[in-house]
């Protein structure tokens, strides 16, 4: 069965995943929930409904192990796959997994739209802001409030090592929206001046932490110390079930070369570099996360999980560990 060759688009897209040329929590999950179904629909195995479902689970497998973090790719995942039905047949099977990718991408779109136009109503006249990395969700609802006339400036972190920052910078730029960008040592000489902090997420666990890009928990540390708000724009699908049974958040260590060049690292062999690309902000140091569903204190984000990921929930209770599963068993 393993025969039957995973179309070239699909493990493209898991291959731009890894490498991060596809990138950011939102555009990971509906990438991966796409490759589905371009696997879906150019599978050219036998019309057999427990083959074709087998090699959706392998393409699951393939897709979930590319990066750790961000449970919108599991998430994004188990919402496709969690179509199948034990009775169906190829054709069903087929369709299910088309048309529930399909839905993923376009309910994702419509709640990154929402919580922009939620988001933005938070922020006040004359407000200046802060925001790290490159989230879309955090420059969308930053560009709404900016339409709306209420920011007169935002500082962008510049997010080393990967530069997300010059991301945001630049996107900020061409929606029009007054600009500075800062190295991220600058956070704390700059946060005086800041009104609010504005961040996405990777992650929210079920106690309200948010797990986003390195350096999240040291800005959040020094917008706590002068008392500047930090508001966290996230989609329901970012919330992390597993986090419920106890589970942690497993974070990614990327490649010292990122960090320093590998032609420095050869000349000085005894120097180690650490490269964490997430880290965990607790819940006292965030005063709401914006939903899709609502305006919450991240001590509420076990609600959310309830209510939106009900199913995801229901699969954990019967033992499944999105961390530990292999789509390719289960789906026989
Ligand atoms: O979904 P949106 O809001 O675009 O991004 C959410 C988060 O995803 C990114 O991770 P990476 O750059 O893929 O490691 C950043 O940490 C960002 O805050």
């Amino acid at each position: 069965m393993s025969d039957v060759s995973i179309p070239p688009k699909v493990l493209e897209i898991a291959d731009g995943i890894k490498t991060m040329r596809i990138r950011g929590a939102g555009k990971i999950g509906r990438a991966a929930a796409e490759a589905l179904k371009i696997a879906a629909e150019e599978y050219n195995g036998p019309r057999d409904s427990s083959l074709f479902k087998k090699y959706i689970g392998r393409v699951a497998d393939i897709l979930i192990s590319t990066r750790p973090t961000a449970v919108s790719l599991p998430n994004a995942v188990m919402f496709v796959l969690s179509s199948l039905r034990d009775q169906y047949g190829f054709d069903e099977a087929r369709s299910a997994i088309v048309g529930a990718a399909n839905r993923f991408i376009e309910e994702s779109l419509n709640a990154v739209k929402k919580i922009s136009e939620m988001g933005a109503k938070r922020i006040k006249e004359n407000s200046i802001i802060l925001t790290h990395c490159h989230s879309s969700v955090a420059v969308n609802t930053i560009t709404e409030a900016y339409r709306q006339g209420k920011v007169v400036k935002v500082y962008s972190t510049e997010t080393r090592p990967f530069y997300q920052g010059r991301i945001t910078t630049t996107q900020l730029l061409n929606n029009g929206v007054p600009v500075v960008q800062i190295p991220d040592s600058a956070v704390r000489y700059v946060m005086n001046d800041v009104d609010y902090v504005v961040i996405g997420a990777d992650t929210i666990a079920s106690n309200g932490a948010v797990i986003n890009k390195i350096g999240t928990s040291q800005v959040a540390l020094a917008a706590k110390e002068a008392r500047v708000r930090v508001y966290v724009v996230a989609e329901s699908y970012k919330f992390s079930p597993i986090t419920l049974v106890g589970e942690l958040v497993p974070i990614e260590f990327r490649d010292p070369s990122e960090v320093v060049p590998e032609e420095w690292l050869k000349q000085h062999p005894g120097v180690k570099v650490l490269n964490p690309s997430f880290d965990v902000t607790p819940p006292e140091y965030i005063d709401a996360i914006v939903t899709e569903v609502g305006v919450i204190p991240p001590q509420s984000a076990i609600l959310v999980l309830m209510e939106r990921l009900g199913w995801a929930l229901e699969k954990i209770k019967q033992g499944l560990s999105i961390s530990t599963i292999r789509f390719e068993d289960l789906l026989e």
